[in-house]
């Protein structure tokens, strides 16, 4: 369970988020949306400790983030992950399954579902966007963790790797995780989602189930376009 409370966050003079309360159930899986500079990252960001937020509470599964146990509840793929371009991608996998505590036979079994496998002893400065986001989709499968965070995890990837990730996400929902990813592909939430939270400029605009949006529009799409024709009326 992710729970969300008043929390905001200035950049200089800049409030990228205001003061926001959303709680997301165990085994949720949960899209949030919204246009360029919404404060989608920013979210994320606040309950993955990146930043610390200028007001408000956050926890996961009852811990707050001054404790220990608040890191284990959560694994994340950043949407500006830099590996070292050096060394292969085993070795940065190998690496990050140390950091983690992973167990690194798990670091074979990650390559091998987002498809890196044969290309695994190959150095990271070699690879391709689409690999590279590949590669951080593999770090984050690496714990069992039960929250799974992602920003934009099918950014950069061709046709096949989108249905293939929505794929491995949808499993690992199915498992029973709680999923919040990022997106600006509406039919990938359609496909995926649960709930639509949909935010814009920094403010919470649309908190909704998906699937009775979908009985009643042919689209979220339309169902978008109508709020904001609603909005301007
Ligand atoms: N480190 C930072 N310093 C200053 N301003 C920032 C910083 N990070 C983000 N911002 C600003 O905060 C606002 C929200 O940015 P954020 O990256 O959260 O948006 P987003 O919804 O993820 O956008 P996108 O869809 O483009 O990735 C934007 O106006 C952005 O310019």
């Amino acid at each position: 369970m992710i729970t969300i409370e008043q929390v905001s966050k200035t950049y200089g003079k800049k409030e990228a988020l205001s003061p926001l309360s959303l709680t997301i159930s165990a085994g949720e899986c949960v899209a949030l949306c919204g246009g360029n500079g919404a404060g989608k990252s920013t979210l994320l960001k606040a309950l993955t400790t990146i930043h610390t937020p200028t007001t408000g509470t956050i926890h996961l599964n009852g811990y707050a983030v001054e404790e220990a146990a608040y890191k284990r509840q959560f694994t994340y793929m950043p949407d500006d992950l830099i590996f070292p371009a050096e060394l292969t991608a085993e070795e940065n996998i190998t690496m990050m399954a140390n950091m983690q505590g992973a167990p690194v036979s798990r670091v074979e079994e990650v390559l091998d579902i987002v498809g890196l496998q044969e290309v695994k002893a190959q150095k990271v400065k070699t690879f391709s966007k689409g690999m590279h986001q590949r590669l951080a989709f593999a770090q984050s499968l690496l714990s069992d963790a039960p929250i799974l965070i992602l920003d934009e995890p099918t950014n950069g990837l061709d046709p096949y790797w989108v249905a293939e990730m929505q794929k491995v996400i949808m499993e690992e929902h199915a498992k029973g995780r709680t999923i919040l990813f990022t997106t600006h592909l509406l039919p990938i939430v359609e496909k995926m989602a649960d709930r639509l939270v949909f935010l814009r400029e920094g403010q919470l605009f649309i908190d909704k189930s998906v699937a009775p949006l979908l009985e009643r529009y042919s689209s979220l799409d339309d169902y978008l376009f109508e709020q904001y024709k609603k909005e301007r009326s």
